[in-house]
């Protein structure tokens, strides 16, 4: 059964349905989608077979049947649906007229009389059939409920105006004289849920009814104005827009009128005036004038012209000429670099030529520097101490993770948003077209399939290349010559060779504790007190305090954590003296836990339990040198090895080869040789943060195991590093310097080094040297005649 039209009055007929007596039982007609209320009329649909079977049969009879909504939503044919299908309450339905189309289905017309309950179905086939019982609908008249009602026809009529309801609605709400009829006409009209037709169908007391219709009512009518003001305020979005464009417009003619020109063709004049001004090369101002030219053509408001002028402004804010003047005077850049930098004689020295020969030949250029190094140990500093003492502009770019050429290059300006590359971009911060120009992290420049930026790179740094250089954006020449670059790296081996070779290698090992303790006070500790606002005089930290900040809470080869740490304090003191602390805070030893926390390293050597088959090895890692300790222990087996630690492939060679050895030669160490069957080994490097590869562990590897088949324990203050042969030779690896530093990090005084070594321990300073015992062994067997401990017996 389908709701065919608008809601009609019945017109009066010869009997008055309303009056007819509700009989016992009535058929039941489902009603799919909406409930019929009483008092109401209007045509239906019905093509399915049942119910044009009960309305035949209705028509013969008295006309009347029960019209209950379904609960379902989709039905396929009437006889499909049983008593919980359909809801309980129900109206009773009086046959007007009944039309049969030609397609096949029946219109009839019905208005809705009594409300009835639904006893109990007694029927089904051919179609429903129930008992059923009165609701009765009673009229209480009272002021209340003319309120409601008065309420209910205001309200409604002001929603018909507000909507497309037909105006003729109001008229007839007016004119029902039953509460009941005028409720129900009224939710009719409000596009409730069914369940909310129903629910209001199945009120009985007329007041509930009432509140209930005048409740959703307003709820409808305060939809109805939310969305009239979203549309009105949408209109007047646009209606603003539209008047702006159109003020424009007329703005635009009347300045023609005037003959004023207008504020783009201003803008251009001005642009012309600076261009004049600016000292440019002459194929910058050729091309900047071109682009003027092309400006003054084009409508301001297409984007074309934004561009234009971005690239202007571009042009104009570079130092195409602009220079700074050298002081170039040796004794005082060797003063300058003394101030800012504690130690570090041999790197100043080198500086120091450097700037001397850039001195005699200021036109022919020189390498560039590159200063390696572990984090934190003064390369960026420096290059700042290089820039201050020569009266330059200092920029600097960091060139970790840089994958693409475009940001050293930039993009050609086709592209949106295209801007110039980095080069060019730090010159334009600099404002002069001589800075020193520091390329940090060189090392870590990566490349992939957007290009390679090592290659746009070595454009810039070559001499005979990057008097020419030009960006993709700018598209115009710009001379890099009188640039002085200078680079930073961590490591060596991943700077592209081509790029190595243009470079002129500085490398710069890690502090010793007595360098990193003058560094703190003399250095440090002052520019974080200046930085915390704060003098001399409001904090101290005494030496034996900055020696136990460096031991317990950093872990480093540079000064980095230091400084942080010492800012730790700074600022931990500033805040006291807010909160009205008087006087000079000491720090001691025993007052850094409460700036800085728990202690967070203990000393690695005593944390062991030492024994025989642990020997301290010595690494170099990107962050320098670090002390690494292998472990090794034997168990029943047959033979077996195995490895563990993340140990790379290197690595791992070197421990077999130290097991080789030891086997072939286990007569003269000693060791009985059917003992290698009956045993499986295990070597363990722990530390899973170390990047353990190379086969400078060898030597500690050999150690280790010997001291385990010997079960005599490898010398608790000796640390070692070095490459062994299947033969027995002990060959020289690197990094020495940083190694004997974190020898001396880790409290360890004695170190051996392959003899062949023994130029790279003369290249440390003289006073970290003179505080280690160094030994040069040619063979494993002097090594171990050194490292491992004398049997009691022997003495
Ligand atoms: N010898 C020194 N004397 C005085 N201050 C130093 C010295 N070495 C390092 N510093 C200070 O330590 C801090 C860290 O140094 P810097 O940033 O230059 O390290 P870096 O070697 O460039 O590290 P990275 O490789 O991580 O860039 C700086 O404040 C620097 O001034």
């Amino acid at each position: 059964m389908e709701q065919d039209q608008q809601t009609q009055q019945v017109p009066p007929k010869k009997v008055d349905p309303a009056e007819l007596a509700l009989p016992e039982s009535l058929p039941i007609l489902p009603l799919h989608g909406f409930v019929f209320y009483p008092g109401m009329g209007f045509p239906l649909q019905v093509s399915s077979e049942t119910s044009k079977q009960l309305i035949d049969d209705v028509l013969l009879g008295d006309r009347m049947m029960g019209l209950v909504p379904s609960r379902r939503e989709q039905v396929a044919d009437d006889d499909e649906l049983g008593p919980d299908d359909l809801y309980t309450i129900g109206v009773v339905g009086y046959l007007h007229k009944l039309n049969k189309a030609p397609e096949g289905y029946y219109q009839i017309l019905v208005s809705g009389t009594k409300k009835f309950a639904i006893d109990e179905y007694i029927d089904s086939k051919p179609y429903l059939r129930a008992r059923v019982v009165e609701v009765p609908m009673e009229i209480v008249e009272d002021k209340k409920i003319e309120a409601l009602l008065y309420n209910i026809r205001a309200q409604f009529q002001k929603l018909v105006s507000g909507t497309e309801l037909p105006q003729e609605l109001v008229a007839t709400i007016n004119s029902l004289t039953n509460p009941f009829y005028v409720a129900y006409l009224v939710s009719s009209q409000l596009n409730l849920k069914i369940e909310m037709e129903q629910e209001i169908l199945e009120i009985t007391a007329l007041h509930d009814l009432l509140h209930q219709v005048a409740r959703e009512l307003n709820k409808r009518l305060e939809t109805v104005e939310m969305s009239k003001q979203l549309q009105a305020s949408m209109k007047k979005d646009m209606d603003e827009r539209q008047r702006e464009f159109f003020l424009r417009q007329q703005l635009q003619a009347i300045r023609k009128e005037l003959g004023e020109g207008d504020e783009d063709k201003v803008e251009v004049k001005e642009l012309q005036e600076k261009v004049a001004e600016k000292a440019l090369t002459p194929q910058a101002r050729e091309v900047v004038d071109k682009e003027l030219a092309r400006m003054e053509r084009i409508p301001p408001s297409s984007p074309e012209y934004t561009v234009s002028r971005n690239y202007i402004d571009w042009i104009l804010d570079l130092p195409w000429l602009d220079s700074t003047e050298d002081t170039l005077d040796l004794n005082k850049a060797e003063a300058d670099l003394d101030q800012d930098h504690y130690g570090l004689k041999k790197i100043k020295q080198r500086i120091i030529e450097f700037l001397a020969v850039r001195k005699l030949k200021q036109d022919i250029h020189g390498p560039i520097l590159c200063l390696v190094g572990p984090p934190g140990v003064g390369k960026t500093s420096l290059g700042q101490s290089i820039a201050r003492t020569m009266n330059r502009k200092f920029v600097r770019i960091a060139l970790g993770g840089v994958r693409d050429e475009a940001e050293i290059r930039g993009h050609r300006r086709t592209y949106i948003g295209a801007l110039p590359g980095r080069v060019i971009v730090s010159l334009k911060r600099a404002g002069s077209n001589n800075p020193v120009f520091l390329l940090d992290e060189i090392d870590k420049l990566g490349s992939d399939f957007r290009g390679d930026p090592s290659s746009a790179l070595l454009e810039v740094l070559d001499p005979e290349q990057n008097s020419t250089f030009t960006d993709h954006y700018l598209d115009i020449e710009f001379d890099l010559s009188r640039v002085m670059f200078i680079a930073t790296a961590n490591v060596l081996d991943t700077i592209p060779g081509p790029l190595r070779d243009r470079m002129e290698v500085v490398e710069l090992s890690g502090y010793t504790q007595e360098e990193k303790v003058a560094i703190a006070e003399r250095h440090l500790l002052p520019k974080q007190l200046e930085a915390h606002g704060l003098t001399a005089d409001d904090l101290e930290i005494s030496t034996t305090a900055i020696e136990a900040l460096i031991a317990s809470y950093t872990r480093e080869a540079g000064v980095r954590n230091l400084e942080r740490e010492l800012a730790a304090i700074c600022r931990g003191v500033a805040a006291e003296i807010a909160r009205g602390h008087v006087g000079k805070n000491v720090v001691t030893p025993e007052k850094l836990y409460d700036f800085l926390g728990p202690q967070r390293f203990y000393p690695e050597i005593k944390a062991r339990s030492w024994g025989p088959g642990l020997a301290t090895g010595l690494a170099w890692t990107p962050v320098g040198g670090q002390i690494l300790f292998i472990e090794t222990s034997k168990m029943k087996g047959r033979g077996g090895l195995t490895l563990t630690g993340k140990l790379g492939e290197v690595m791992r060679e070197s421990a077999t080869a130290a097991l080789t050895y030891i086997k072939s030669h286990a007569r003269e160490l000693g060791i009985d040789e059917d003992v290698f069957a009956e045993v499986d080994l295990h070597v363990h490097v722990p530390e899973g943060a170390i990047p353990k590869d190379g086969p400078s562990a060898g030597v500690a590897m050999v150690s280790s195991l010997v001291s385990l088949f010997l079960g005599r324990p490898v010398r608790q203050d000796v640390a070692m590093t070095g490459e062994i042969t299947l033969r027995g030779d002990v060959l020289p690896v690197g990094g020495i310097g940083d190694k004997v530093l974190a020898a001396l990090r880790a409290g360890i005084r004695e170190v051996i080094v392959p003899v062949l070594n023994e130029k790279d321990v003369l290249e440390i300073p003289e006073d970290i040297r003179a505080g280690v015992i160094f030994h040069y062994p040619h063979t494993i067997q002097e090594v171990l005649a050194i490292a491992i401990e004398k049997d009691e017996a022997q003495g």
